[in-house]
């Protein structure tokens, strides 16, 4: 068959697919992929290539634009043409594609996709990448670490600057900062939560799961559709980040005297943290208060918590800002706060690349208000429990120190801050308060 007929393979289509619609109408590739994987008729194998060629060449191309800037001879290049240049890049720089067929169908793709007048450029600079490897790639792109560590880790691992700035500020120094920034490029296996009084770890072991240690309700599946296994299909277990799973178990956990009976979840959907938490306060003989802004995440919260024994949890479409419980009502609250984010960008490819310095500040303005409202919710020397899945000073322990700090009715009692490089966890944050008891 000749070059120029020959048909582009379905996963690279598929995965130029989904760049597309990433950079186009803003999509979010995990939300994407299922579609375009079914409109290609992709499974198995073919379907986690288009998957990896995807997130991939999304992810890293805060280290591939440089490397694909520097192939160049004319500095303009079409979007679209870009794209095909990223899922190349990823081919030869990152994956054991051989280089010919990594350029070939790179060269079919942008025939398929843009047409025959940018499949010379295409060649040639993929020709010119595939020449190098990805160390002396990174060591022609990126600038000198020992002037410049932070903008040096910020391209050679693929992170925007400021990110790169903000997580080092978080970790306090930089000696484990490329390791972090390295777990980030790393997707992570799926995680379950077996909801205790429904399902247990051994169920989820014997559909193939693996004990993991911090959550004793976490295993880890090394692959396969989680959808498929019946506890998951039932909302007896459900996909759970074990960071997730030790922050419920925290707010549960947090020593309380007297009355422990109501609590609340005042940020809930989807509803991963209120399925932990209501299966353990059927246990408990408590009863939830799951209640979420968004009214389609409000539904997601209620299909979460469709196993757990009735009257146990209750859903409320609200604006936590503005709660229509009387104050004190609660004895625990968990507000799982809406955040930037940037503790979870193993699972998210394009999130980093959204993401501004100036999202954070009206997030941390929103996180200060529900925090209050989340003291006030609960009764003298009751417990909350703040968390994010950021671990950025100003959305962790600046928030607690400014609502604290203007209150004077709570005291901290515990604080943690988890990490992908280390805990093999999202980086979740969570401090746990205590409403002083009344004198
Ligand atoms: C980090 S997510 C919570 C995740 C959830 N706890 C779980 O484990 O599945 C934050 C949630 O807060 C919701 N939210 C944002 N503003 C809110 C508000 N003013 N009141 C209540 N919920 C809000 C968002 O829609 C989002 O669903």
């Amino acid at each position: 068959m000749s070059e120029r007929r020959r048909p582009v393979d379905r996963p690279r289509r598929a995965a130029l697919d989904v760049l597309t619609a990433v950079r186009v109408e803003d999509a979010y590739a995990n939300l994407v992929l299922p579609q375009v994987l079914r409109k290609h008729g992709l499974e198995g194998r073919d379907a986690a290539l288009a998957t990896e060629l995807a997130s991939g060449a999304i992810r890293m191309q805060g280290l591939y634009d440089p490397v694909i800037d520097a192939s160049l001879t004319k500095p303009k290049l079409q979007a679209g043409v870009r794209d095909v240049l990223r899922l190349g890049a990823h081919q030869l720089l990152s994956m054991r594609v051989p280089d010919h067929a990594a350029i070939s169908t790179s060269v079919d793709l942008v025939r398929g996709s843009v047409g025959q007048g940018p499949a010379g450029l295409v060649n040639a600079v993929l020709r010119k990448i595939s020449r190098r490897t990805l160390a002396d790639w990174v060591a022609e792109v990126t600038p000198d670490r020992s002037v410049d560590l932070h903008g040096h880790l910020a391209v050679a691992h693929s992170h925007p600057r400021w990110v790169v700035d903000a997580l080092g500020e978080a970790l306090g120094d930089d000696d484990d900062l490329e390791a972090l920034l390295a777990a980030d490029n790393a997707p992570p296996r799926v995680t379950l939560a077996a909801r205790p009084g429904l399902s247990d770890v051994a169920e989820l072991e014997a559909a193939g799961g693996a004990r993991t240690g911090r959550s004793p309700y976490a295993v880890e599946l090394a692959g396969g559709d989680p959808a498929g296994i019946p506890a998951v299909a039932e909302g007896r277990a459900g996909v759970q980040d074990e960071g997730s799973q030790v922050v419920a178990i925290a707010m549960t956990e947090a020593p309380l005297t007297g009355r422990d009976e109501r609590w609340l979840d005042l940020c809930a959907g989807p509803g991963g943290k209120a399925a932990l938490l209501a299966a353990l306060a059927a246990q408990r003989g408590a009863h939830l208060v799951a209640n979420e802004r968004q009214p389609h995440r409000a539904t997601l919260v209620a299909s979460a918590l469709r196993a757990v024994p009735a009257g146990t949890a209750h859903v409320l479409a609200g604006d936590g800002t503005r709660p229509p419980w009387v104050p004190g009502t609660f004895d625990r609250v968990l507000v799982d706060a809406p955040c930037s984010g940037l503790g979870a960008l193993r699972r998210r490819a394009e999130s980093r690349w959204r993401r501004t310095p100036e999202d954070v500040q009206v997030l941390v303005g929103l996180q200060q208000v529900l925090l209050d409202v989340a003291i006030d919710s609960v009764r003298p020397g009751g417990i909350v429990v703040y968390a994010t899945c950021s671990p950025v000073l100003a959305e962790t322990t600046e928030v607690v120190a400014a609502v604290l700090g203007r209150r004077g009715d709570t005291e901290e009692v515990d604080r943690f801050q988890l990490w992908p490089h280390r805990d093999g966890t999202d980086a979740m944050f969570a401090a746990t308060l205590r409403r002083r008891p009344l004198a």
